[in-house]
């Protein structure tokens, strides 16, 4: 049955040789519901986020962004026009400047028009990356270069936002900003798909979770609910 979810997953699975890395996840994210994927290391967490974004093929199951199979074309170029995918470490071109990073990304979404420049600005400004905007990443700290791919993903359109251990390398005003910004995408009907080991960070942002534990899915519900649960059975390292 066809489905316009942002994002529609069912039984997916993804193993390594003999290593489930991800056993039967189902997942369904609604425009502008934020959902967090917390577990402990090697609990399938980024596993789950790459098979989704189809960096990973998946052994089994399904997986839809607006209805489209990002693993098959004609889908995945739907697919991936609506995902704005934030890795772990963030794919930079070493010879494009962080303002061409962006300009590239909106000529690839159709977003060039006259207010594109601005939007630019206003976005690296916003990001506290104005005084690097016409540095090459190699010129960039670590978190600067987490906020360029932030930024990729925020200065086009998408229906369903995909972040991989955001938090990492942000200092703490940096970590406040990027929850004001899914915030805002969420208020905009944007789905937000992160995985997290920081409990306080998805506090601010997360509508739901589901715990992961050796690639299966230990516990699933409302983020607050979730959070009591997973700590006093201990599913979760004591941070955060
Ligand atoms: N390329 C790979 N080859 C073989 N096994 C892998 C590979 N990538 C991940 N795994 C295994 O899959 C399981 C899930 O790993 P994954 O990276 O998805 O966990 P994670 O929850 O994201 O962990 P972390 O919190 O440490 O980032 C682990 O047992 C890991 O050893």
């Amino acid at each position: 049955m066809p489905s316009d979810l942002p994002l529609q997953v069912r039984g997916l699975t993804r193993s390594y040789g003999r290593l489930v890395g991800l056993h039967r996840l189902d997942l369904d994210l609604r425009a502008g519901e934020c959902v967090a994927l917390i577990g402990a290391n090697g609990s399938g967490k980024s596993t789950a986020v790459r098979t989704i974004a189809g960096l990973l093929e998946p052994t089994d199951g399904t997986v839809r962004i607006c209805g489209h199979d990002p693993h098959v074309e004609p889908g995945a170029q739907a697919a991936r026009a609506a995902l704005a995918l934030v890795p772990d470490t963030p794919l930079l071109y070493d010879d494009l400047t962080v303002r061409q990073h962006l300009a590239l990304v909106a000529l690839a979404h159709a977003q060039v028009d006259d207010g594109l420049a601005a939007r630019i600005d206003a976005l690296l400004e916003h990001l506290g990356l104005s005084a690097r905007a016409d540095f090459l990443p190699a010129e960039l700290s670590r978190g600067m270069r987490q906020k360029t791919g932030l930024a990729c993903a925020l200065i086009r359109p998408a229906a369903l936002m995909v972040l991989d251990e955001p938090v990492v390398g942000l200092d703490p005003p940096s970590q406040a900003l990027l929850a004001e910004l899914l915030l805002d995408a969420k208020a905009r009907g944007t789905a937000v798909l992160l995985t997290t080991h920081q409990m306080m960070f998805a506090d601010g942002v997360a509508d739901r979770a589901v715990v992961l534990g050796e690639g299966a899915v230990l516990d699933r519900g409302p983020w607050h609910e979730v959070r009591v649960r997973a700590q006093e059975r201990g599913w979760l390292p004591d941070h955060g």
